[in-house]
């Protein structure tokens, strides 16, 4: 088992009402877990649970209301590049190419253009998208953006890199292609992720250890370590029986 990279120790958060003035929601409730280096931990739980407050949190992004969250022991207060994010609505800009948006990190770093520019061309081809390194986001599919967005992670070489439902907004065929090019990127580089969902089957395709959230305020109902060799297949006995196990402990929620 790999080092401790993220740390959450007992958070909390309320959000102000938008409606009411004093009047607070409670969306995250003394959630505690460890990220452990190489690992690929996915935070499983209903829509509007509080996943994405929970991630905003650990990218530095929000802080909470009580508790604290360390990356490699010390607080994390600011967003970092050590910490990367992958997010639904990819966000990559516009007026720059595959090339520009994946080497956008390291060059505003002051990093060496001999050091990145291989890097990030190493990430292109990794993600499937050699040969499109001239072309502007507006002419790429959702799959090739969000491709884009993980390269533009990678070549960061973040201590982790944090997935906000990265697949929410493809459609089903292309998200299982997506799931299956990234469990291959995975296995090829071993990074540590932690990757945000509400889908069950995506959970047991991708994680090697899945946690299970309940609905809002957001509680740890269960953690599961997931031992099925990769290539996982969907139709497999031991991944039906594991999504069907996780889909009860889910409906007892409801
Ligand atoms: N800045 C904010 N102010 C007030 N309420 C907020 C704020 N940010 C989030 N919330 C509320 O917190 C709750 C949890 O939201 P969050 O986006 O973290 O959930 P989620 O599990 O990621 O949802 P989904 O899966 O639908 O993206 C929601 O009710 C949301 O309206």
């Amino acid at each position: 088992m790999g080092e401790t990279v993220i740390k959450c120790d007992h958070i909390s958060k309320k959000f102000e009402s938008l409606k009411a003035k004093n009047n607070f929601i409670e969306v995250l409730n003394d959630v505690s877990f460890d990220v452990r280096a190489g690992e690929f931990t996915v935070l499983l739980g209903p829509g509007q649970c509080g996943k994405t407050t929970l991630l905003n949190i650990i990218a530095g992004h929000e802080l909470p209301s009580g508790g604290r969250v360390l990356e490699r022991d010390n607080e994390i207060k600011d967003p970092a590049p050590s910490r990367g994010m992958v997010y639904q609505d990819i966000r990559l800009f516009p007026w720059l190419t595959v090339m520009g948006n994946v080497s956008y990190g390291p060059k505003v770093q002051g990093i060496d253009k001999k050091d990145y520019l291989p890097r990030a061309q190493k990430f292109i081809d990794l993600v499937g998208l050699t040969g499109f390194e001239d072309t502007y986001p507006i002419k790429l599919s959702g799959g090739m953006k969000q491709r884009v967005g993980i390269a533009r992670a990678y070549c960061n070489q973040p201590d982790i890199i944090l997935m906000d439902e990265p697949f929410g907004a493809l459609d089903a065929q292309t998200r299982y292609m997506m799931q299956e090019e990234l469990s291959k990127i995975w296995q090829k580089e071993k990074n540590t992720v932690l990757f945000v969902t509400n889908n069950i089957e995506e959970a047991v395709y991708l994680a090697d250890r899945i946690i299970v959230f309940s609905r809002c305020p957001a509680k740890i109902k269960k953690e599961y370590q997931i031992n099925i060799p990769r290539p996982r297949k969907l139709t497999s006995v031991e991944f039906l029986e594991l999504r069907k196990e996780i889909t009860a402990q889910i409906e007892d929620d409801m």
